[in-house]
């Protein structure tokens, strides 16, 4: 093996680096989508939780406010005899019933006549109100003149009647580790710890404020049902990586593993499907490519007129690749005019005698698409045939439906071979897209059966009778046809029957090398 067989070539190597490169970037790219966008959505449920805390904690606080101003209402329309034994059971049963009830009291003009809770009596008599409202409440914030023991009451009178309400339990903090306070318009009446320091509702928008400076999220509920009330609650932003910080940690990891892992299959899968494309282009490049010939066969004389030539890759390993396999990574890498070019000048060399004594006789050569649009081919063959004085009917060609795709290009070049003497096929036909109409733009001289038509013969499958349109179409364009895998002599019989003029396949003779060929051909005589 030469030298350069023996290194992996430079460009491979440029090329394995360029997938990795691209697909480390790849998945950094992705990963760090990924972490952005868990870390917004932490950021939007963290923000949501607390929005709910805040709005649980109003609403709360709202339901006690309007429970107690129905106490008051259906207290003022009682028809009962005013701070008598049964008007004072009754309120100390609504009193005990609620536990941020500390009083609830009966008035006169401006005087507290008789009340009932923990707080007994006409006690709780505080001057001025802070507050009238225009729907009947009247209202006396918390202050050292409605203090009972170290708790500064909240009163709320509406009629009759008052209550004397604990503030601290409007908020229901337990269980929360955000800090939370209640506001009665703008007054701080209840905050959760006690000592916190907690932005005043009129400072900020209704909603979620982020408070960069100093770090906090604030999320202000406002409602005013009896009277304006502002919950805030607030949490450190800092306590979001606290939270987040360790899943974000085991996501990252997995992130990491996961990357390495596609990373590496990557690159195995690139190294591998590089090596074998670098190892075909060497093969090319070495002329370690082979031909195999497999005869084709008048069908109703059953004598061999010509052979197709079929392209053979022997590994170093000795492992035979087929064609179908190492074609299409020619195609991609670019090297299949070399092969193609390859292939004649072997079949020139292993047939030429051959072919210069047989003017009957002519070897079927396969073009990929790729050849159909190389500028050179036409010239290049040219040069080959008349260095071994070949005339260009001793090649026939062989194109698939794929290849008259790039229909312009291919027309040309069909155009020129046929001018100069080559007969042109058209291999697997009906496995493609072509419709007649779309053959019959093009100069052609045989359609090829393919084996799946052929395999078909007198079975139920549809390509059974797809065959029989295939053929008429044929007939109709004055196409020669070959079948091709024919591996039965019913199969014979039927094509023959049919107008089929030649075949090829398993029944006659597998492909063969150029010297058992050679002999298979000399038989014949
Ligand atoms: N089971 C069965 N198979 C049969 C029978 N008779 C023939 N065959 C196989 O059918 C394929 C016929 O070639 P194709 O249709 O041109 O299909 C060819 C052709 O399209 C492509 N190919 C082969 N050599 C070249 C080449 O030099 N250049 C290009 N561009 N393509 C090539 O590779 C394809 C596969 O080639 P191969 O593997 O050699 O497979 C060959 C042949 O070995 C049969 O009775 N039974």
């Amino acid at each position: 093996m030469s030298k350069a067989g023996r290194q992996k070539p430079a460009r491979s190597k440029r090329l394995i680096l360029r997938v990795l490169v691209n697909s480390i970037l790849g998945a950094l790219c992705l990963f760090f989508l990924l972490g952005w966008y868990l870390w917004h959505q932490s950021i939007v449920a963290e923000e949501q939780r607390l929005a709910t805390v805040a709005e649980r904690l109003g609403l709360e606080a709202e339901s006690a406010i309007l429970d107690i101003r129905g106490l008051l209402e259906r207290l003022n329309r009682a028809d009962i005899e005013p701070c008598s034994d049964l008007h004072i059971q009754w309120m100390q049963q609504e009193a005990i019933a609620r536990p941020y009830i500390r009083s609830i009291g009966y008035w006169r003009a401006i005087k507290r006549q008789c009340g009932a809770g923990f707080v007994q009596g006409a006690i709780l008599t505080p001057p001025e109100a802070s507050r009238i409202y225009d729907n009947g409440v009247i209202a006396w914030w918390p202050s050292p003149e409605t203090a009972v023991g170290d708790v500064e009451l909240f009163l709320m009178r509406f009629g009759d009647h008052d209550v004397a309400i604990d503030p601290r339990l409007l908020l229901d903090t337990t269980a929360l580790d955000q800090q939370a306070g209640l506001w009665v318009e703008n007054l701080l009446l209840v905050s959760s710890p006690t000592e916190a320091l907690l932005p005043e509702p009129s400072t900020l928008e209704p909603g979620l404020t982020i408070d960069s400076d100093r770090q906090l999220i604030v999320s202000r509920f406002s409602l005013n049902t009896v009277f304006p009330m502002d919950v805030v609650a607030v949490q450190p932003s800092g306590q979001l990586v606290e939270r987040y910080l360790p899943s974000l940690i085991t996501a990252a990891v997995l992130g990491i593993l996961l990357i390495v892992l596609w990373v590496l299959a990557v690159f195995r899968v690139s190294q591998r499907q590089l090596s074998f494309s670098a190892e075909l282009t060497n093969a090319i490049k070495n002329g370690n490519i082979t031909v195999a010939y497999q005869p084709i066969v008048d069908l109703s004389t059953g004598r061999c007129h010509g052979a197709e030539a079929l392209a053979r890759w022997q590994r170093e390993d000795g492992e035979i690749i087929s064609p179908d396999l190492f074609i299409p990574v020619a195609e991609k890498s670019n090297s299949i005019h070399k092969l193609t070019l390859l292939v004649i000048k072997r079949v020139v060399e292993e047939m030429g005698q051959l072919l210069a004594t047989h003017d009957q006789f002519s070897i079927n050569i396969n073009l990929s698409a790729q050849d159909l649009e190389h500028p050179l081919i036409a010239l290049e063959l040219k040069h080959i045939l008349d260095s071994a004085k070949l005339p260009a009917s001793a090649i026939k060609f062989e194109i698939t439906e794929r290849a008259l795709v790039n229909h312009e290009d291919s027309r040309k070049l069909i155009s020129k071979l046929r001018r100069r003497g080559h007969q042109m096929a058209i291999d697997d036909f009906g496995t493609g897209y072509s419709s007649l109409s779309y053959l019959e733009t093009f100069e052609l001289d045989t359609l090829k059966l393919d084996k799946a038509f052929v395999d078909a013969i007198e079975t139920h499958a549809v390509t059974s009778s797809v065959i029989v349109h295939i053929i008429e179409m044929a007939k109709s364009l004055e196409l020669d046809m070959v079948a091709e895998g024919i591996e039965s002599a019913h199969q014979v019989q039927w094509l023959a029957n049919n107008g089929v003029q030649r075949g090829q396949g398993y029944y006659y003779s597998k492909p063969l090398t150029a010297a058992e060929f050679l002999k298979y051909h000399a038989k014949q005589r």
